[in-house]
């Protein structure tokens, strides 16, 4: 996949220097991941991938001031979305020191002033409400209302990258509003009780 070429042709509005920073980002990811275990995507082709799956909800969200991303692991979707939101004020939640620390090591090096990287569970973290709480890989729906009660208000979206048993995730008893975006490879679940 050449991104720049796909997002583009997706009319993504992204800032200039995105690319920049995903390049930059690419450049890190590929060496710590050689010696620590950071994501299981190797290649480029996967990397380019994730990234454009990150940060494809950028064509449907609302504008947001803040952003809390459970469970960041080696940067999906945050701290991609904090390169294409950069007026946004993003918080990557991960406990895990190597990955904690390789967002960190980005953070400093790319100079990206709206991020914040915070070692903890999130259920460690003292409550605050986020704009909008996004989260990939790390748990299933109810856990991930559950987990993020502490954080969000009746103004506050979620965004869930889900698969196919999103379906089934939604039949329990969810009580707040949802949409389904579906692309090829994603079903984006967003839920909220102003949708
Ligand atoms: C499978 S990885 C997914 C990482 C990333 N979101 C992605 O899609 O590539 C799950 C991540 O969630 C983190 N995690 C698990 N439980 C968590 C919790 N209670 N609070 C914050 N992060 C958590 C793990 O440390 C791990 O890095």
């Amino acid at each position: 996949m050449d991104l720049k070429t796909t997002l583009t042709h997706d009319k993504i509005e992204l800032p200039n220097n995105f690319f920049q920073n995903i390049q930059k980002y690419k450049e890190h990811l590929f060496k710590w991941n050689k010696i620590h275990n950071l994501t299981g995507a190797k290649s480029e082709q996967t990397i380019n991938e994730f990234i454009y799956d990150a940060v494809f909800p950028v064509s449907f969200l609302p504008k947001v001031d803040s952003l809390l991303d459970i469970g960041t692991g080696a940067g999906f979707p945050g701290m991609i979305l904090a390169f294409a939101l950069p007026h946004t004020e993003v918080t990557l939640v991960e406990p895990l020191t190597k990955r904690a620390s390789f967002l960190q090591f980005v953070k400093a090096d790319l100079g990206l002033d709206n991020v914040q990287v915070v070692k903890k569970r999130v259920e460690e973290m003292q409550p605050k409400v986020f704009d909008l709480i996004t989260s990939r890989a790390v748990t299933d729906t109810k856990m991930l209302l559950r987990l993020s009660k502490n954080f969000r208000d009746a103004h506050s979206k979620l965004l869930f990258y889900k698969g196919e048993k999103v379906f089934d995730e939604i039949e329990t008893d969810i009580d707040i509003k949802h949409k389904i975006i579906e692309t090829k490879n994603r079903h984006y679940l967003l839920l909220g009780e102003e949708l």
